[in-house]
C-alpha cells in the first residue's frame, strides 16, 4: 500500500473545499489505518467504571442553575438520516408527537429554557450537507431562535470512502454522491472549529456545550448536570444510564488500566473475541447515552495544542458503498465516535442519568409508543410518561417497518397505549380511530382494525379471539410471524454446478443456435439428395471429395454427383444437403461410393437452430435449476446463472449433558444426535449447512459463540434450552435480544423461539431456537425452518403437500394442539395411501423417528381416531 490514496483523497478534500484541519485529521486517520489500526480496546486494558455520581444527587440551587445555564450552548448532531426507517431526508423533519417534528420539539425545549431561566442558550444543529436545508427551514418557524452573532447551524466535514485493498477513494460513477461520507460525530470537533462556531460561542461568553442526538428527545439540557459540571470544573461529562440486558450492545465507559482515563467502546471497538466481556451487563453495567458535556475553552486549547487533531480513537467502519445495495463494492469509511473524546481530557467525569434522558427513536416500534398516549409532552416539552411503569412493548411487522408504511397503516393516529404493556402485530392490517390497546396484544392476521376497537380487554371466560405473546400461539400464527420477516435471500451469480436446487432469479436467454451450425446425425456421407434420385432402383456411385468428423470444418463442398465422407455430429459441408447413412453404402473410405438408397433433401441434417434459436429465453426465472436445466444452460455456453443464493445454516446444540458422538458418555451424558439431524435436514431442503458443536449451560459462552456465527450465518438453528427448566440457556440468553420465545399449540414442539438476530454491521440474521427433544426438534424443523428456507429460495410451495392415508390403527391426541405423528406409509394394493403410526409417539424415540416415514396430522379439535380414519400426511422422502 503506497500513499497514492492518501494523495488521491486529500486532492479530492481540497477539490471539494474541505479545510486543512479536516484534511490533517484524515492524514492522521489515514496513517493509522495503514499501520493496521483496528482501534480496538481489549479487556485486558480496562476496568469496569465503578461507583459515579448519580443526578438524582446532585443538589443544585436555581442560581447555580442559571449561572451555568446562562454559559451553556445546545449542539445537536442532526446528520441523520433515517435511512434505517426508510427514510431519505432529515430523519428529524420525521413528525414524531403531537404535529412536531423532532426539530420543533427540540425548539420548543430549548424556548422554554430560555423563558424559566432567563438565559440566551443557544441552539445550533450540525447538519450534514443532506440535512441543513430541510432543517433550517423547519426552524424558521421560531424567529426568536437564532441568537445573534451565531449561525444555527454547520456543516460536518466530508471524506472519500476508500477501497479496501488498495485504499484509493472509491469510485462510484453511478451515484458520486455515495464515494463520500461523514467522518462520524467525532467530526464535531473538528467542525466546530472549521466552521468557526467555537470561536463564536467563546467570544459570546459561552463555555460549556451540550452535545447530544437530534432523535434523542429526552436530552434536554438539564441545568443540575450543567451545573455539577461548572461546581467541579470539569472539562467533559458524559452522561451514561444502567445498563439492561437489551443494552447489550450499546458501548460502555471503561477506566483504562494504563492511565486512569475514563474511555469509551463502543461496539465497533470491541477485540476479536471478546464480546462476551463486552456484553456482559453486570461488569459493564452502565451504556453511554451519548449525551455530552464539553468545556469549549478546555476544548479550544486542546484543538489548537494539537493543530486540530484530537486523536480519538479510530473507527474503521466497512460498508458497502451504497448502503441500499448490499451487492455494491465493499468500502472502509474512517470515522470516529464524539464520546470518545472523554479520553482526551484530563479530568474527565460520568454521571449516572436516569433512563428518560436516554428516549432515541430508532425504528417505527419507537415512534409509535412516542406518538401515542403513554407520553406526553409537558409545558416545557419535554416528553413525560402519562402513566407509571414501564413502556409498553412494541413489535410491528415487517410492512410497517418504513415510515412511509407505517404511515399508512395508521392513517387515523396511532393506539391509545396508556393501558398496554405489548402490542405485536403480524400481517399488516390497517388500524382504524380511536383504537385502545389493553394488556398484552396480539393482532395477527387481521386486514383492518376498526374504529374504536378495544384489543386485548377480554370479559371473564371469554376466549380470546388472537392469542398474546406468553400465550399459546396455533401452529399457522407462528409460521405466520416467522416468515412475515423473511424475504428471498439476494440473487447472486453463481457457477452451475453450485446452482443446483435453486431458483433462477432472471430470465437466461440463448446467445446462440443450438444447434449451432447444420450437422450429421447418422455416420454416412454427405451428398446433393438430387444427387441420388434414381439409387433406389439402381445403386448410383459417388466421388468422395473429402471426408469431416466432429470438430472440424470442412475446407471444401459438394457437387452434384459428389458426396463426403461424414461423422455424426459434423457440420454439413457446403452444397450437400443431405447424409445417407453408411449403412446404405459400401462404405467406401475413398475413390468412390456405392449408394443404395435415394435420400430427401434435410435426411439425417440436424438444422442450425432447431432446438433453440439465439435471442431466446432458455431459462425462465423461477424455474428450480436441475440437471436438465443444468445441460441446457451449458450448452448454450452459460457458466454461470443468476440464482438466490443457497442460505448457510448454523447448526448449535446446548445442554451439559451432551456429547459427541463417538466419545465415550460420562455418568448422566447422552450423545448429541440433533446436530446432525437438523444439519441433513436443512442440506436436505437445500441449504449449506454446518455443525457447530454443543454449547455448555452458558449464556455467555451462547452468546460469545452467536456473535461469532452471525457474522456469516444466514440462518442459525439452536436446539434444547427453550422451555422451563432451571438451566434454559437458550431462552435466558436471547430474550430481549430480538428473539420471541412462544408456545405453540402443538405436539411435540410446544416450546419454540424465533426471531432476527443482529449480527455485524446490523446483519440480520433468523434463529430458531428448537426445543431439545429430538423428535421435538425435527418436527419444529419440518414444519417451521423448512418453509422459512424454502421462501429464503423462493421455493414454491413453501409448505409441505398434505395427502389423505388410511390410518390402519386408532391414535389419542392432546386436545387444543395439533399432533404431528410419526408414521410408515405406504401405498395399498387400490394405490391409495395407508398409515401406520409407529408404536414410539414420545418426543424421545429416536428409533421410532428414524422408521417413519412421514408425520400425520390430527387435529387441534381431535382427541381420538379410530382405524380406517383418514388423516392429512406430510410425506418426508421423495417417493420413486
Ligand atoms: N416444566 C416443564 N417442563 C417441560 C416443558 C414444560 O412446558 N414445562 N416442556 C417440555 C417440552 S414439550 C419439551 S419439547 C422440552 C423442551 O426442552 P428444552 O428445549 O428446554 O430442551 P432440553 O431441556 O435442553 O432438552 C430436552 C431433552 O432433549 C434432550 N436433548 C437436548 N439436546 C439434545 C441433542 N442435541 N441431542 C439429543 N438429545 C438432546 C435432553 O437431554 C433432554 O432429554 O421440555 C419439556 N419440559
Ligand atoms: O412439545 Mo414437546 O415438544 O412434547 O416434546
Amino acid at each position: 500500500m503506497s500513499d497514492q490514496g492518501l494523495r488521491a483523497s486529500v486532492e479530492l478534500m481540497r477539490e471539494r473545499g474541505l479545510g486543512p484541519e479536516a484534511i490533517r485529521v484524515f492524514e492522521h486517520y489515514f496513517h493509522q489505518l495503514q499501520a493496521g489500526a483496528l482501534g480496538t480496546i481489549p479487556e485486558d486494558s480496562i476496568e469496569p467504571l465503578g461507583d459515579i455520581q448519580a443526578l438524582g444527587e446532585v443538589h443544585v440551587s436555581d442560581e447555580e442553575a442559571r449561572a451555568a445555564l446562562s454559559k451553556t450552548a445546545v449542539i445537536k448532531l442532526n446528520g441523520g438520516l433515517g435511512t434505517g426507517m426508510g427514510m431519505t431526508g432529515a430523519k428529524s423533519a420525521l413528525e414524531v408527537k403531537d404535529g412536531l417534528t423532532f426539530l420543533d420539539i427540540i425548539a420548543l425545549q430549548v424556548l422554554a429554557l430560555r423563558e424559566r431561566w432567563g438565559v440566551e442558550l443557544p441552539l445550533v444543529l450540525m447538519n450534514s450537507f443532506r440535512t441543513s436545508e430541510e432543517s433550517l427551514a423547519i426552524l424558521e418557524k421560531y424567529p426568536d431562535l437564532p441568537v445573534e452573532g451565531l449561525p444555527l447551524d454547520f456543516i460536518q466535514n466530508a471524506e472519500p470512502k476508500l477501497c479496501p485493498d488498495s485504499l484509493m477513494p472509491v469510485r462510484w460513477p453511478r451515484d458520486p454522491g455515495l464515494e463520500w461520507c461523514p467522518p462520524g460525530h467525532g467530526d464535531i470537533y473538528v467542525s466546530l472549529v472549521t466552521s468557526g462556531v467555537l470561536d463564536a460561542l467563546l467570544e459570546k461568553g459561552i463555555r460549556y456545550a451540550f452535545l447530544s442526538n437530534s432523535d434523542n428527545l429526552g436530552a434536554t439540557c438539564d441545568p443540575d448536570v450543567a451545573a455539577w459540571m461548572v461546581e467541579h470544573g470539569l472539562p467533559y461529562v458524559a452522561e451514561v444510564c444502567t445498563r439492561t440486558k437489551s443494552d447489550r450492545k450499546g458501548g460502555h465507559l471503561a477506566v483504562r488500566k494504563a492511565d486512569g482515563r475514563i474511555v469509551l467502546r463502543d461496539t465497533a471497538m470491541v477485540a476479536e473475541g471478546e464480546e462476551r466481556f463486552f456484553r456482559d451487563i453486570k461488569r459493564h453495567n452502565t451504556f453511554n447515552a451519548n449525551n455530552v458535556w464539553v468545556d469549549l475553552e478546555v476544548l479550544r486549547e486542546r484543538m489548537t495544542q494539537k493543530e486540530g487533531v484530537l486523536g480519538l480513537p479510530i473507527i474503521v467502519n466497512r460498508k458497502n458503498v451504497d448502503p441500499a445495495d448490499p451487492s455494491s463494492p465493499e468500502v472502509i469509511q474512517i470515522e470516529s465516535a464524539m464520546g470518545t473524546a472523554i479520553e482526551v481530557f484530563e479530568g474527565s467525569e460520568a454521571i449516572l442519568v436516569p433512563r428518560t434522558r436516554f428516549r432515541p427513536v430508532k425504528t417505527t416500534n419507537d415512534l409509535l409508543v412516542i406518538r401515542s398516549d403513554f407520553f406526553s409532552l409537558d409545558e416545557s416539552y419535554h416528553v413525560v410518561a402519562a402513566v407509571e411503569g414501564p413502556e409498553p412493548f412494541v413489535d410491528l411487522d415487517s410492512a410497517y417497518r418504513f415510515v412511509s408504511g407505517f404511515e399508512k397503516r395508521f392513517p387515523k393516529g396511532v393506539p391509545s397505549m396508556r393501558d398496554c404493556t405489548s402490542l405485536r402485530v403480524i400481517g399488516d392490517p390497517v388500524f382504524g380511530r380511536n383504537i385502545r390497546c389493553v394488556g398484552d396484544v396480539l393482532i395477527d392476521g387481521y386486514r383492518r382494525v376498526l374504529d374504536d376497537a378495544v384489543l386485548g380487554e377480554l370479559p371473564p371466560g371469554a376466549v380470546p379471539p388472537v392469542s398474546a405473546p406468553g400465550e399459546v400461539r396455533t401452529v399457522d400464527e407462528h409460521l405466520r410471524a416467522i416468515l412475515s420477516t423473511l424475504e428471498p435471500a439476494p440473487t447472486q451469480r453463481t457457477p452451475l454446478t453450485e446452482a443446483l436446487g435453486l431458483v433462477v432469479a432472471r430470465d437466461v436467454r440463448a446467445e446462440i443456435n443450438l444447434p449451432h451450425f447444420d450437422n450429421a446425425s447418422m455416420d454416412g456421407y454427405a451428398v446433393r439428395a438430387e444427387s441420388l434420385a434414381g439409387a433406389a432402383e439402381a445403386p448410383l456411385r459417388l466421388r468422395i471429395v473429402g471426408e469431416v468428423a466432429a470438430g472440424q470444418q470442412p475446407p471444401f463442398s459438394v457437387g452434384p454427383g459428389e458426396a463426403a465422407r461424414i461423422m455424426t455430429g459434423a457440420p454439413i459441408p457446403e452444397g450437400a444437403d443431405a447424409v445417407i447413412a453408411v449403412e446404405d453404402t459400401d462404405g467406401a473410405a475413398s475413390g468412390e461410393v456405392e449408394c443404395r438408397t435415394a435420400v430427401r433433401a434435410g435426411r439425417y441434417v440436424r438444422p442450425r437452430g432447431e432446438d433453440v434459436t439465439s435471442g431466446s429465453v432458455v431459462v425462465g426465472a423461477g424455474s428450480v435449476v436441475g440437471a436438465r436445466t443444468l445441460a441446457l444452460l451449458a450448452a448454450c455456453g452459460h457458466a454461470e446463472v443468476e440464482v438466490h443464493r443457497r442460505p448457510h445454516v448454523v447448526v448449535i446444540s446446548t445442554g451439559a449433558e451432551l456429547v459427541a458422538p463417538g466419545e465415550p458418555l460420562g455418568p448422566g451424558q447422552i450423545h448429541d444426535s440433533n446436530s446432525s439431524m437438523l444439519w441433513a435436514a436443512a442440506v436436505g431442503a437445500g441449504a449449506s449447512a454446518e455443525v457447530r458443536g454443543v454449547v455448555g449451560d452458558s449464556e455467555e459462552e451462547l452468546i460469545a459463540v452467536l456473535d461469532e456465527v452471525a457474522a456469516a450465518a444466514d440462518v442459525v438453528i439452536t436446539s434444547g434450552g427453550v422451555s422451563m427448566g432451571a438451566y434454559d440457556v437458550v431462552k435466558g440468553a436471547l430474550s430481549g435480544e430480538g428473539i420471541d420465545f412462544v408456545k405453540v399449540a402443538m405436539q411435540p414442539g410446544k416450546p419454540q423461539g424465533y426471531g432476527l438476530l443482529t449480527g455485524p454491521g446490523g446483519r440480520q440474521v433468523p434463529l430458531f431456537a428448537l426445543p431439545g427433544n429430538p423428535v421435538s426438534s425435527f418436527v419444529s424443523f419440518e414444519v417451521f425452518v423448512r418453509p422459512a428456507l424454502r421462501r429464503l429460495m423462493r421455493l414454491t410451495p413453501e409448505k409441505r403437500r398434505l395427502r389423505p392415508a388410511t390410518l390402519i390403527s386408532g391414535v389419542d391426541s392432546f386436545g387444543g394442539r395439533r399432533q404431528f405423528g410419526r408414521a410408515v406409509v405406504s401405498r395399498s394394493a387400490e394405490g391409495t395411501l395407508v398409515a401406520a403410526p409407529v408404536a414410539g409417539q414420545g418426543s424421545h424415540f429416536v428409533a421410532d423417528l428414524s422408521r417413519a416415514n412421514a408425520l400425520f396430522v390430527v387435529p387441534e379439535d381431535v382427541t381420538e381416531l379410530v382405524a380406517g380414519e383418514v388423516v392429512d400426511v406430510l410425506l418426508l422422502d421423495p417417493e420413486a
